[in-house]
């Protein structure tokens, strides 16, 4: 179990970790959710023990996880951190990044083991490239291959899939959290993107000015959004009043009524490919609502709120 209790830390003068506090169980999946400059990439930062904390204290099943003042060489063996900058050896090849930390006196497996983590992030066609040569979409699949490596009982990562095309990043997302799962690896990852968060996460953090608002499942978190920063954090989100009350309501779940209460008129249609994402205004207010096909912009158009999240 990895437990962070009251932890604050400063870079300069003002907290940027200030009192957080929660606990991951073994195997866990925790997403890590926040606007830009809220504190994630520090707080992977310190788990790993890259700074020494102002107070509070981080263990690992009891025992303490220390800063470079109390660790020489930083970050414990038990712990890997993919960072924001992936960190490979420039001059040696993918298949020699990857084994880099794996031992070379069982040759055979050493070489099964980098082969199979290959095959994982599909750069097994570049095993034999220069790190210097790559794109940054496959240095960012090769660096997550290389913190899998060693089997980590503890995965830090920061914004692992931000480089990967879209039509690679589905799958692997789901080959690695298939992988953490089956080995039990709690994996702490940092993002912007809320399907990670979403879609795999067992618990999501949100955090904001260094401290968690909320850490709960992402099926509550996106259902019950508490406040319009959370909702936000997973897209498109109105406020709209209704009878008195304010309500978070998802572009889905505005639909287009000829009997609907709300007037508005359209501004822009997006297209989305499986929908348009429209935007229109009621009076003052802006809204987002989604619709199977074009509406053109100066439409007078009627929206019916369907109280459903999913
Ligand atoms: N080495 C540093 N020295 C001083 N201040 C720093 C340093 N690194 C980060 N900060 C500041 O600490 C705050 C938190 O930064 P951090 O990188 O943890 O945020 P983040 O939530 O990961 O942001 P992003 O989503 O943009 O990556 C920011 O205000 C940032 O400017």
């Amino acid at each position: 179990m990895l437990e962070l209790k009251d932890i604050t830390f400063t870079y300069i003068d003002q907290a940027v970790i200030n009192g957080l506090s929660f606990v991951a169980e073994q195997g866990q999946n925790i997403a890590v959710i926040g606007e830009s400059g809220c504190g994630k990439s520090t707080l992977l930062k310190l788990i790993y023990g890259l700074y020494d904390l102002d107070s509070g204290t981080i263990n690992y099943n009891g025992n303490p996880i220390l800063g470079p003042k109390y660790n020489l060489i930083p970050g414990e063996d038990y712990i890997k951190y993919l960072a924001q900058d992936f960190d490979l050896m420039p001059y040696i090849t993918v298949e020699e990044n990857v084994g880099k930390f794996l031992s070379n006196i069982y040759r055979d497996k050493k070489k099964a083991r980098v082969q199979e983590l290959l095959e994982m992030v599909e750069m097994t066609e570049f095993a034999k490239v220069k790190a210097q040569y790559l794109s940054g979409g496959q240095q960012q699949r090769v660096a997550l291959a290389r913190v899998l490596a060693l089997e980590p009982q503890i995965l830090l990562l920061d914004e692992p899939f931000s480089q990967i095309d879209a039509f690679r990043k589905n799958a692997l997302r789901r080959n690695v959290f298939q992988y953490l799962k089956k080995k039990k690896i709690t994996c702490i990852i940092a993002t912007h993107d809320s399907t990670d968060a979403l879609s795999f996460s067992d618990e999501t953090i949100v955090m904001q000015h260094g401290k968690i608002i909320v850490k709960d499942a992402p099926q509550n978190l996106y259902r019950s959004p508490q406040n319009k920063y959370i909702a936000s954090l997973f897209g498109e989100v109105n406020e709209l009043e209704l009878n008195g009350k304010l309500h978070l309501v998802y572009p889905h779940q505005l639909k287009l009524d000829p009997k609907g209460k709300l007037k508005c008129v359209v501004q822009q249609s997006y297209f989305k490919g499986g929908y348009y994402l429209v935007e229109a205004s009621s009076g003052s207010q802006t809204l987002f609502f989604e619709n199977d096909t074009f509406l053109p912009s100066g439409a007078s158009i009627r929206l019916e709120f369907l109280n459903k999240t999913a």
